[in-house]
């Protein structure tokens, strides 16, 4: 296990949402199960006024996502945890300059001994990370600003830019004061651990990896479905839509892992090398017709689930009522190398669906020649399938005979739980992510150019989709499983794969 040494962390956008939500939450995990170094302080930082015990009483002793813990642990224990936690009031605006938390930052570092090793965490729009970097570097609180003794690293949340263009202006902007290094861009689905299982059930089973190419397989599926639809974030994301908000992030990290070949060795810039190699192959699809068919928008219209009636997306609040922002987006592509030539990838993504399921199925061809010919037409293919979430596991489906006579097929499963390895607790992402930056490990952030690599491949789609001539946005009724139309997308491999319950018998099918 790697050591997490002494440390300061500053939280910017201290008394916004993630940081109760997430960010606390995870710290209060890692302090639990005895992961915090010796010596260890929090700095919340944000333009709201608050107290130290302001803060404290706000992200600890009267938070709603701390509640249970509070709660069930003895008064002693909480306490402990929340006198880790300061606060300082940055003023007006986050371009004033930063002399009171260069100050602050100091004396906390020689009263509670935390060595000089600063990791700044930013939780705040995008607009601020540059803003925020430059103070720091301006206070000499950076490497290349104060001669610092200890280490200085920087974690920036998403979403991290909203083109290509936007995306090379953060990462060019956060580089004039971090190096590479020092900067870990936040994916918090690299954090899931069903996703780091990718890369150990490829490279550490001899049974996959020489059937993981175009020889055997003979697509690839993966879902993102959420039953939740835009709850609070509608301004934010009639802004941003499906294909930035999971797509172009969370979905292409899970592709890069399916894609890339196997790395040297387990270091960070291995892997990294690695994926940056498989986001480039990916197809840029340029064409107007590729693009009309290989891509399908859609977004939620209001239903009615187990008798209650639930809003459309134009309906939600900060959403214009005449949006065509997607909250369904599907993608069909080909990875350009010698390993995938020709395997078409199928991606979803939606808000409003059945069931909340994240999956890879890895659909294997059928052998070459069938013997026994009283299989199942539409399921005699070998599926491989990677639950990430919820119910982490893997699945296999293979072929049996069915008791009785003659040779009839009949698929079996062969079925793995993660809950089944341990009694502990997966952890979570963030509390995975917070505790890799603590110990200096990139491994699960995304690289500068991964994402620009993401965006690179998105920006077409993004373009001709806003261009908004001969693009549908398909309505699909709350609670159903996308567009009536979706599986027009994926018909050369049978239809998507639902797995779960439809919520309601509405089946509407209209252009929006
Ligand atoms: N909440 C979530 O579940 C998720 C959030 N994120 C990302 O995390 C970051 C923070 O999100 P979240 O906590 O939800 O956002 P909030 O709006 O709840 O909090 C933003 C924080 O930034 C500060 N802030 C400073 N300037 C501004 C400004 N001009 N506009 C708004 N806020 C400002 C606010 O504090 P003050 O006003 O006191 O300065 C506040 O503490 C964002 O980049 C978001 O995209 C990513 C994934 C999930
Ligand atoms: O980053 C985001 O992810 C969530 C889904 O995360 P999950 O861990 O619950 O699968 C999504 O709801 C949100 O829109 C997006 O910004």
């Amino acid at each position: 296990m790697n050591s997490t040494s002494n440390q300061l962390l500053v939280i910017f956008g201290a008394s916004g949402d993630l940081t109760a939500r997430k960010l606390i939450p995870a710290l209060y995990n890692l302090y639990s199960d005895g992961h915090f170094p010796e010596n260890f302080v929090v700095l919340g930082a944000s333009r709201s006024n608050l107290s130290d015990e302001d803060f404290r009483k706000r992200v600890v002793y009267e938070s709603e996502f701390l509640k249970e813990e509070v709660k069930s642990k003895d008064k002693e224990f909480i306490k402990k945890f929340a006198d880790t936690m300061f606060y300082t009031d940055l003023g007006d605006d986050y371009d004033s300059e930063y002399s009171g938390l260069a100050k602050r930052i100091k004396e906390l570092n020689t009263e509670y001994k935390t060595d000089d090793n600063f990791t700044f965490y930013l939780s705040t729009p995008p607009s601020l990370y540059e803003p925020i970097a430059k103070n720091l570097y301006d206070q000499g609180l950076t490497k290349g600003s104060g001669g610092a003794k200890g280490f200085r690293r920087i974690v920036v949340e998403k979403p991290f830019g909203y083109s290509l263009e936007t995306a090379k202006e953060l990462n060019a902007g956060l580089q004039k004061y971090f190096k590479e290094r020092q900067i870990y861009r936040i994916d918090h689905y690299l954090g899931k651990e069903t996703v780091q299982n990718l890369m150990v059930t490829r490279f550490s089973n001899s049974i996959f990896e020489p059937l993981w190419n175009r020889n055997y397989i003979h697509h690839v599926e993966i879902t993102n479905a959420e039953t939740v639809g835009v709850e609070k974030r509608g301004g934010y994301y009639d802004k941003s839509g499906a294909l930035r908000d999971m797509f172009q992030s969370h979905l292409l990290q899970i592709v890069s892992l399916i894609v890339m070949e196997p790395p040297i060795n387990a270091t960070a810039e291995e892997i990294h090398n690695e994926k940056v190699k498989a986001l480039k192959s990916l197809r840029i699809m340029r064409e107007e017709q590729e693009l009309f068919d290989h891509t399908m928008k859609g977004q939620y219209i209001a239903s009615s689930i187990n008798g209650k009636r639930v809003k459309g997306y134009r309906e939600e609040e900060g959403v214009d009522p005449e949006s065509k922002t997607e909250t369904y987006a599907a993608v069909k592509f080909f990875v350009d190398n010698w390993r995938w030539k020709d395997v078409p990838f199928y991606v979803r993504t939606a808000k409003r669906m059945p069931t909340k399921v994240t999956e890879v199925v890895i659909h294997f061809k059928t052998p070459h020649h069938q013997v026994f010919k009283n299989q199942d037409i539409n399921n005699k293919d070998n599926k491989l399938i990677i639950r990430i979430q919820p119910d982490e596991g893997i699945l296999i489906k293979f072929g049996v005979k069915v008791p009785g006579q003659g040779f009839k097929v009949e698929r079996a499963n062969l079925d793995f739980y993660y809950s089944s390895l341990s009694d502990n607790n997966i952890m979570d992402a963030y509390e995975r992510l917070l505790l890799d930056a603590m110990q200096g490990d990139t491994t699960l952030y995304a690289r500068a150019d991964e994402v620009e690599a993401a965006w690179a491949f998105v920006d077409p789609i993004l373009e001709y989709w806003a261009k908004d001539v001969n693009v549908n946005t398909y309505g699909y009724p709350a609670g159903t499983w996308g567009p009536k139309n979706s599986d027009d997308l994926i018909e050369d491999a049978n239809g998507w794969r639902n797995p779960g319950e439809l919520l309601t018998d509405e089946t509407g099918y209209c252009i929006i």
